[in-house]
């Protein structure tokens, strides 16, 4: 033992500097071993063939700084012509590949979807409480579960039962449209019909103190997802260790803030459902809240995990309203933005697309009011009933969902298991991501792909089944496929129809009633939509006007 206080006239610094070689070869035997151990783990994971190519990758950063920070999807497609359409990206220490055609999509997503159908639970996911989604939840048994519970409320035959509840809250829309016609926030309307719709769907909610009620928990509800989709990812993602920071470490408050937004948004609509179903028993509005717990009551034989059962239902209502991107996530959260800020409101949506296209195309539009003329006529609104006849109006609802896709980069995917693609070694746990946008901006697939054309799916007055359709992409792929996209297609179908059949669409108009020229641009963002959606609404005749009274409790006050 060293003695620093010793007489000795011997100092101990020799024997240590003797030892020393001897250390440090020792050290770097062992990491030489080390090193080599992990080369020939590797070599024989994979069997000796390269990882796709890429940027050449940093120490510590990898390719970090290589990450397109703005319209990723732009970027990735700029990398993906100068390195292939298969692209690999490490950050940090996680591989990232980028699919960045359309048929390297299908192939590996859709086709061989058994290993690339998880997701990767990050440490930011699991501290915001968002790790017991199933839509981001790694592929196993629990997800499947949960994706077969969702499913039985969402099947294309399922969503037949909400047509009642999208009729009606479409109907309040174009009311309040109408009754706002001169200075209408259209996005906020739109946003709260759909909200609505949502609350009513998912778990019976009516009375507008409920809806105000669960319309506000959403607001802190779905704050956290959104930020970790819209930023890729927190430094705690790359750095697990991270996590275990005291409490009082500001991105840990952070996180303790969405953990409690999320546990609201579980509990305040689920405690209305409650309310109504012991106050009206059978008489309750049915819900998907309601059908959930049922029918896995029936299933668990021994009657004792009623509390497991009721959080799969909550929980499986919330993944609906996060999940939902497009018709639910766009739609709610710039509604509830406006509340707390109302400078920050930036609306979102494939009908917002719609309308600014039609603003912008006044030729299309006439065509679509032709179409509604003659299927529908003045009398009445379209309807369900009316989908298969109205080709041109599907027509410019495929041309919105391709023009402007609202996740241009669909959600991540993951591998379970090493795998070979096209000749390249995907090590297990790799990121997936497929530029969805770029597929849809193909000018292979589609001529002119910046023009908004809906005639580029039709052939003799029908749809034609040989162009690219858009729904094939923008709802994701293989087993993760979107289970919420009949409800977001009959939604926007009756939407758009509805709109088009009562009102016409113009560019807005400045202080001095001049047009305003608005350039068709997508906002950034994990999910993107119009960057300026601003239009001009009209009833489109007296008769479009007192359809809509009628339909809604009559004159104006
Ligand atoms: C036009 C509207 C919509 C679009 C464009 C859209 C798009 C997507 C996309 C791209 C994904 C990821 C798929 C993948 O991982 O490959 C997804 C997943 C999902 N969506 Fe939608 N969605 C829409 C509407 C909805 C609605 C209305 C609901 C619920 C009522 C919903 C529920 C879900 C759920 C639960 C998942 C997760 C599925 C899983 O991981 O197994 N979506 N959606």
């Amino acid at each position: 033992m060293l003695n620093w206080n010793s007489t000795d006239t011997h100092p101990p610094i020799p024997e240590i500097s003797a030892s020393l070689p001897y250390a440090l070869g020792l050290s770097l035997s062992l990491l030489a071993f080390l090193y080599l151990r992990s080369l020939a783990t590797w070599n024989t994971r994979s069997r000796r063939l390269s990882t796709p190519p890429g940027p050449r990758s940093l120490p510590f950063f990898g390719n970090a700084l290589d990450m397109p920070k703005a319209k990723q999807w732009e970027g990735f497609r700029d990398l993906c012509a100068k390195y292939g359409d298969i692209l690999c990206l490490h950050v940090f220490t996680q591989p990232v590949v980028v699919l960045g055609s359309a048929d390297v999509i299908v192939e590996y997503l859709d086709k061989r979807s058994a290993n690339t159908s998880d997701r990767k639970q990050t440490a930011s996911l699991k501290l915001m409480g968002y790790d017991t989604s199933f839509g981001l939840m790694p592929y196993g048994p629990e997800w499947k579960l949960r994706r077969r519970a969702f499913w039985q409320h969402f099947s294309p035959t399922a969503v037949g039962n909400y047509q009642n509840i999208q009729r009606e809250t479409t109907r309040t829309f174009l009311r309040t449209l109408l009754e706002h016609s001169r200075d209408i926030d259209i996005e906020r309307h739109l946003t709260k019909s759909v909200a609505t719709t949502l609350l009513r769907v998912l778990y019976g909610i009516e009375t507008q103190n409920d809806i105000d009620e669960a319309v506000a928990a959403i607001q802190g509800g779905l704050e956290g997802g959104r930020q970790v989709l819209v930023s890729g990812g927190f430094l705690v993602d790359f750095f697990p260790i991270l996590r275990y920071s005291p409490s009082f470490v500001p991105f840990q408050r952070r996180f303790a803030k969405w953990r409690t937004g999320l546990e609201r948004l579980m509990n305040t609509p689920f405690a209305c459902y409650q309310a109504a179903a012991e106050k009206l028993g059978d008489d309750a509005p049915p819900c998907v809240v309601g059908g959930v717990i049922t029918s896995l009551l029936k299933d668990d034989q021994e009657k004792e995990h009623v509390a497991d059962i009721e959080f799969i239902a909550k929980r499986i209502a919330v993944d609906s309203m996060e999940a939902g991107t497009d018709s639910v996530t766009l739609f709610i959260l710039p509604y509830l933005e406006q509340w707390s800020d109302r400078a920050n409101l930036q609306t979102v949506s494939t009908l917002t697309t719609v309308l600014l296209a039609m603003s912008l195309y006044p030729n299309i539009q006439k065509k679509a009011q032709a179409e509604l003329d003659a299927v529908v006529g003045p009398d009445r609104f379209p309807d369900f009933s009316d989908r298969d006849l109205l080709v041109y109006i599907d027509a410019i609802i495929k041309e919105a969902l391709r023009w402007m896709p609202s996740a241009p980069l669909g959600l991540t995917h993951c591998t379970r298991n090493d795998d070979e693609l096209r000749g390249y070694f995907i090590p297990a746990g790799t990121v997936l991501m497929a530029n969805i946008w770029a597929c849809l901006r193909d000018p292979e697939a589609y001529e002119n792909p910046e023009e908004f054309h809906p005639e580029r799916f039709l052939r003799d007055g029908k749809l034609d089944p040989s162009v690219r359709d858009p729904s094939d992409f923008i709802f994701g792929f293989g087993r993760r496929t979107c289970p919420g996209r009949h409800f977001g297609l009959a939604a926007l179908f009756i939407n758009v129809a509805s709109v088009l059949h009562t009102f016409n669409i113009s560019r807005p108009l400045d202080d001095c009633g001049r047009e305003i020229v608005i350039e068709p641009r997508m906002a950034n963002g994990f999910v993107s939509h119009p960057e300026d959606s601003r239009v001009q609404l009209k009833p489109r005749s007296p008769e479009a006007e007192a359809l809509i009274l009628r339909s809604t409790g009559g004159a104006i006050a």
